[in-house]
């Protein structure tokens, strides 16, 4: 629920993580229950009751007041929205408030706002799960949790520009989708912002046949340096559960095996997860993650890859043809296909190996993927790349709002291209016709 609304539109028209926790501290107070937590949050977004002339009346009364001399510290610009703890305080008027506001209560009365003043600062009281709780809980956490408050108080890091950035690469898409390359995020900010949320990110993973034998280097690999200090649960997909390598998992990771079918067509076992992953998704994944990758299993961890990559709905952009006019692209270009794609349509080439995002969002791509590969071969007909085909035709007319960058889907036949500053994902080299069931 409190991941939804972390989520949902912001009011100021900025994506930052600071506008989207004002944001949700804003809003009204939603399905309010009676449990004292819910209760105190009605109250403090009710307008102040009752003034007396105590100093708790008189800082209350300010606080709901529209924001007095605004000056361009980050102070004032919090406060405008929000009272949110000093961040290097000055001394201009609204600075000093926010101390104020956060020292604990002075010279206590019985008034209604002395005493909505006191609970404020008071711990958090048994805990539930319903939404204004857990808002509460994270107000309150103790200076040790990273939660999302602190953090944003405690966090020092480089001041954003506007004028300054990438400029060999663009990093946003004609309908404002991030591209996410290397020097476009800061990626212990990112990490702060998304770790408070406590989310848990599922992967999927195939291992069918002889691909059980990348299975080592891929959870090692993973483990070094995917979504490090992240709830991971891998879902290894096999028909060998025997062997499935056991590998040392940090905390909050964990590896689920489910056991599928083999095939003697490698086109069938790739094409076949669509419905694979939709199943498991009913099954357990919807129940147990939030967000969910789907990543090929032939393919090792160089570098990070952090919480910059979580989105709703989220694509790569395949090594071999990301600076290549659309015409080609390798989409399926017969019309008998549901995975057609005219000549003169295209956005990017998005590789199979990685797409993720919402489990909900990715639930909707496999299903309708999934369909869509079971009308074709009703009539007989088999997309030149198979489910990465029906994965662009989805993707074009149903946008990704995150793009990775070939940093996240490199090649290792592939030499180094000067715009990849880092490689975060690559396939290894294979031998085909070895390793597959069929040439
Ligand atoms: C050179 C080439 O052909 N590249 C295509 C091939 O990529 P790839 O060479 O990356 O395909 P792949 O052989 O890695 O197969 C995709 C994934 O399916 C799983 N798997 C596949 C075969 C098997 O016997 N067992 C098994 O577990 C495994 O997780 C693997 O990572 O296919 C993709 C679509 O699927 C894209 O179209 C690629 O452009
Ligand atoms: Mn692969």
């Amino acid at each position: 629920m409190l991941l939804a609304k972390l989520h949902a539109p912001v009011q100021t028209p900025c994506s930052c993580p600071n506008s989207m926790l004002l944001s949700k501290l804003h809003a009204p107070v939603q399905t309010p229950c009676s449990w004292p937590n819910s209760m105190l949050l009605s109250k403090l977004h009710a307008p102040v009751q009752t003034p007396c002339s105590c100093p708790n009346s008189m800082l209350l009364s300010k606080l709901h007041a529209p924001g007095q001399t605004p000056c361009s510290c980050p102070n004032s610009m919090l406060l405008a929205k929000l009272h949110a703890p000093v961040q290097t305080p000055c001394s201009c008027p609204n600075s000093m408030l926010l101390s104020k506001l956060h020292s604990p209560v002075q010279t206590p009365c019985s008034c209604p706002n002395s005493m909505l003043l006191s609970k404020l600062h008071a711990p958090v009281q048994t805990p539930c799960s319903c939404p204004n709780s857990m808002l509460l809980a994270k107000l309150y956490a103790t200076p040790m949790d990273v939660s999302f408050f602190t953090a944003m108080n405690l966090l020092l890091y480089k001041q954003p520009s506007v004028l300054v950035g990438r400029t060999d690469v663009v990093a946003v898409t004609p309908w404002l989708a991030p591209i996410v390359w290397q020097g476009t995020f800061d990626p212990d900010l990112i990490d702060i912002i998304y770790k408070s949320m406590n989310l848990t990110i599922a992967t999927t993973v195939f291992a069918v046949g002889k691909y059980v034998r990348f299975l080592r280097d891929f959870l090692e690999t993973a483990e070094k340096h995917f979504l490090v200090d992240f709830n991971v649960r891998y879902y290894v997909f096999t028909d060998r559960p025997d062997n499935v390598p056991s590998v040392t998992m940090s905390q909050g990771r964990q590896l689920s095996v489910i056991q599928v079918p083999g095939s003697n067509r490698w086109q069938e076992i790739s094409a076949r997860r669509m419905e694979i992953i939709q199943t498991a998704i009913e099954r357990q994944i919807s129940r147990e993650a939030d967000y969910i990758f789907c990543l090929d299993v032939d393919s090792k961890f160089h570098a990070r890859w952090g919480a910059e990559s979580l989105g709703r709905l989220v694509a790569v952009i395949h090594p071999e043809l990301y600076n290549q006019p659309r015409d080609r692209f390798s989409y399926e270009r017969r019309p008998a296909s549901t995975a057609y794609i005219p000549m003169d349509e295209g956005d990017y080439y998005y590789a199979g190996a990685v797409f993720g995002g919402f489990v909900e969002d990715v639930y909707t791509l496999t299903k309708v993927c999934r369909n869509q590969l079971e009308e074709d071969a009703r009539n007989s007909i088999e997309a030149a790349w198979q489910e990465e085909s029906h994965l662009n035709r989805y993707l074009l007319y149903n946008k990704p709002n995150k793009l990775l960058s070939p940093e996240y889907q490199w090649d290792d036949k592939k030499t180094n291209a000067k715009e990849v500053k880092v490689i975060r994902f690559s396939s290894v080299i294979k031998n085909y016709a070895e390793i597959r069931p069929n040439v």
